[in-house]
């Protein structure tokens, strides 16, 4: 464990794309005081929380530029977890941070993090107000308890693909999946987050060519376009980081590389684009082997698509059997 917390240190993002794709297409404006709320989701819309009623317990992480608290609604006691981006952030992190909300503020499904409140303080923090996922992170389960067993897999494996179905349907292609970015609660819930670098496709043929994500859960396609056709289809650049996410629970290492070896850019991308897709080890079932294969399809098109994974046997098998 020790080996997979050294990698995660390792800063593998990379540089939002170019200026004409990182505008949003619809522009989000925003509340003009500090205590206006934007409650983008149904289940929030009645309500309005004054950032004033709520109070900081303590951080929960950090992201890139945003720090994320703990915090109490000071009259229910509900508990929330607030993302705060700084006014004096760098010009990308602030995109970054108008793109998720844009994002956010749209969506509305059990499998994706729910927003309850946009901010902006005259000051120019932008702030966030998420439901409070109280297990954190798959990546921190990892590190905490050790992999995860194939059942646990295929419960996680279903709802990101649940998540990713409404994303997908929606024109909204996610570009970071990775345990880093999937948060869980104690019933076991699992919700994408972080949609800082995701994109809305205006048109079904929208390219989606930019170089933007954790570089290490990239597809082949990403990386070297061109070898692939000049485009890439991102919903199934998504599916590719689905299936190495999922591995990577499994092994409790990166699973192109072995155990403990530093990542480094050219390394990954020798990996991702020249060698064979990576297998699972014997322990694993035929399902599970069959259902990573799938998402780890060197051609995009050979890839599975959301509807076809959820009918695949690993997933779609009655869990209590
Ligand atoms: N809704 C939430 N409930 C509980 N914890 C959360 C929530 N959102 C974020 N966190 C915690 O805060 C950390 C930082 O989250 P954030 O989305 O800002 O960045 P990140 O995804 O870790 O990093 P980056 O922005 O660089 O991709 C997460 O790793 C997680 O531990």
């Amino acid at each position: 464990m020790a080996l997979v917390r050294e990698r995660r240190q390792i800063n593998l993002r990379l540089p939002l794309p170019e200026p004409s794709e990182r505008h949003p297409r619809f522009p989000l404006p925003l509340p003009p005081s500090v205590s206006s709320l934007s409650a983008p989701n149904s289940s929030s819309s009645a309500t309005v929380i004054p950032i004033t009623d709520l109070e900081k317990l303590n951080v929960l992480g950090h992201g890139n530029g945003g720090t994320v608290y703990k915090v109490q609604h000071k009259r229910t006691s509900e508990i929330y977890a607030l993302k705060l981006v700084h006014g004096d952030s760098e010009p990308t992190v602030r995109r970054q941070v108008f793109r998720e909300m844009e994002i956010l503020r749209r969506t509305d499904s059990p499998h994706i993090v729910r927003c309850d409140g946009i901010y902006e303080m005259p000051s120019g923090d932008i702030a966030i107000l998420m439901e409070y996922m109280d297990l954190g992170t798959l990546d921190t389960l990892l590190q905490r308890n050790g992999t995860f067993t194939e059942s646990a897999l295929a419960d996680v494996a279903r709802q990101v693909l649940s998540g990713l179905s409404y994303l997908h349907s929606h024109k909204i292609i996610h570009r970071d999946i990775k345990p880093s970015n999937l948060l869980v609660n104690n019933k076991m819930e699992v919700k994408i987050s972080d949609f800082g670098v995701s994109k809305i496709m205006c048109r079904t043929l929208d390219a989606c060519n930019s170089y933007v994500g954790t570089c290490a859960y990239m597809s082949p396609e990403r990386f070297d376009p061109d070898a692939y056709g000049g485009n890439y289809n991102g919903y199934a650049g998504d599916i590719w980081s689905l299936g190495l996410t999922l591995f990577e629970l499994y092994v409790g290492h990166f699973p192109f590389l072995p155990p403990g070896q530093r990542p480094d850019w050219a390394t990954l991308m020798c990996a991702i684009c020249f060698a064979d897709p990576p297998s699972l080890p014997e322990t694993a079932s035929e399902e599970f082997r069959s259902f990573v294969e799938c998402c780890l399809q060197k051609e995009s098109s050979k890839r599975w698509t959301v509807a076809q994974l959820l009918s695949h046997p690993f997933v779609c098998k009655d869990p209590c059997l």
